[in-house]
């Protein structure tokens, strides 16, 4: 049966890093998505997003769309079809609205993996590291941005606590020997 890793958490929780991961060991595919933010240092067009101007941005279709301050990011099916068209185990990062409507949507083709860590202050200093600006991270470790855990999503999570990168790997290896069966 086709699966999607749908993986949502806080800004610097380590979701892309996680979809890599699985993409270079498992050759499991990331749904790509589109936003208009600006590429950061060491993303690729078409690889990490399809970066998008407002302008080609306003003129897709998407299945889900949302706002961050002024960026915008939005998902398609047909991005969902090919990814499972290269294999029946994808992953996808979304936000927690997205998870929403792709639960939705998909049922049990979703495997939820929420990401986090110990402390909030793991997070500042990982996106200072990765060269975020200081005045966007405080907008993303606050508010609705944050992307906490709802009560209603927590007994459909599969929390994943990404403090230790050896471990998390670990738990990733394990994790797709389940789903692949
Ligand atoms: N709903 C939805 N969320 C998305 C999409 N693409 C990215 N996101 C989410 O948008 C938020 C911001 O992404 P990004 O700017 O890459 O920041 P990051 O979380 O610090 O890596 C994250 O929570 C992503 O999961 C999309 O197509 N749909
Ligand atoms: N377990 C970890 N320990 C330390 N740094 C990590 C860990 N996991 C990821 N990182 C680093 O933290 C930063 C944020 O990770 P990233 O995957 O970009 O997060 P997200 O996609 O959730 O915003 C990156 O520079 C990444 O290399």
């Amino acid at each position: 049966m086709k699966k999607i890793i749908l993986i949502a958490g806080p800004s610097g929780t380590g979701k892309t890093t996680i979809s890599d991961y699985l993409t270079e060991k498992y050759n499991i595919p990331r749904v790509l998505t589109h936003t208009t933010r600006p590429m950061r240092l060491g993303e690729k067009q078409n690889v990490s997003y399809h970066f998008e101007t407002d302008e080609t941005f306003s003129k897709l279709h998407f299945f889900e769309h949302i706002r961050y301050g002024s960026y915008q990011y939005g998902s398609s099916r047909e991005a969902l079809n090919l990814a499972w068209k290269k294999s029946n185990l994808v992953s996808l990062i979304v936000d927690i609205k997205g998870v929403y409507t792709y639960v939705k949507q998909l049922g049990d083709k979703v495997y939820f993996l929420y990401v986090t860590t110990s402390t909030k202050d793991e997070l500042r200093e990982r996106l200072l590291k990765r060269g975020d600006d200081p005045a966007k991270i405080q907008e993303r470790l606050s508010g609705s941005e944050l992307n906490l855990l709802p009560a209603d999503l927590k007994n459909y999570a599969h929390v994943l606590v990404n403090d230790d990168l050896t471990q998390t790997k670990k738990a990733l290896d394990a994790l797709v020997a389940k789903l692949r069966g």
